[in-house]
C-alpha cells in the first residue's frame, strides 16, 4: 500500500532496465560518478560539498537498482522529509537530472533505459522541489 501523499511507483515487472545498466556494479559506478559530477557542477556544488559522499552513493545505489528492476531494497530516508529545508527549486531539480544524463552517456547506457530510468525519477520532483 502506498501512501497518497507519496510519488513511490510500484517496481518495474522486469530487470531489463537493471541489466541495461549493468546491474548493481554498474549502477554504484554509475552512481560513484554521478556524486563526482555533482560535486564538480557550480550549479550543484553548494547543495552537496558537506553531504555524506559515501552514503550517498550507497543510497542513490540502492534506489535506482530498486527503480531499475534489480534486487535492491532502498533503505534511506523517505525522499520528502529528507530535502525538505534545502530549498531545491524546479530549476535545481533540472539541472540534476542533467548531471545525470551525463554521467549515464558517459557509462553508454542506452537511451531507451536512461528514459525508462527518468521516467521513474520525474515524478518525484513533488517530494524534491520545495520551493514553487
Ligand atoms: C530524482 C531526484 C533525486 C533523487 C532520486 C534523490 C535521492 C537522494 C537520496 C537517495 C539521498 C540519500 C538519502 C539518505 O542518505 O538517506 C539524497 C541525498 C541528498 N540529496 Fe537528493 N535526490 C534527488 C534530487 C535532489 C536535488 C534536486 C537536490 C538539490 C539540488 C538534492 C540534494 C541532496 C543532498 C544535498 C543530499 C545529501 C545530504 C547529506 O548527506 O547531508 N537531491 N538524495
Amino acid at each position: 500500500q502506498v501512501p497518497a501523499s507519496s510519488s513511490k511507483l510500484p517496481p518495474p515487472t522486469d530487470d531489463s532496465v537493471y541489466q541495461a545498466f549493468g546491474q548493481k556494479a554498474g549502477i554504484r559506478a554509475l552512481m560513484e560518478d554521478f556524486k563526482n559530477r555533482l560535486l564538480a557542477d557550480p550549479r550543484m556544488q553548494a547543495f552537496f560539498k558537506d553531504s555524506d559522499r559515501e552514503r550517498l552513493v550507497t543510497q542513490l545505489t540502492d534506489q535506482l537498482c530498486y527503480e531499475a528492476g534489480g534486487p535492491c531494497v532502498y533503505k534511506g530516508a523517505a525522499m520528502k522529509p529528507f530535502h525538505a529545508g534545502m530549498t531545491i527549486q524546479r530549476e535545481d531539480f533540472n539541472a540534476l537530472v542533467e548531471v545525470l544524463q551525463l554521467a549515464m552517456d558517459a557509462k553508454g547506457i542506452p537511451f531507451r533505459a536512461q528514459n525508462a530510468m527518468l521516467a521513474r525519477l520525474a515524478p518525484m520532483h513533488r517530494d524534491i522541489v520545495n520551493t514553487p
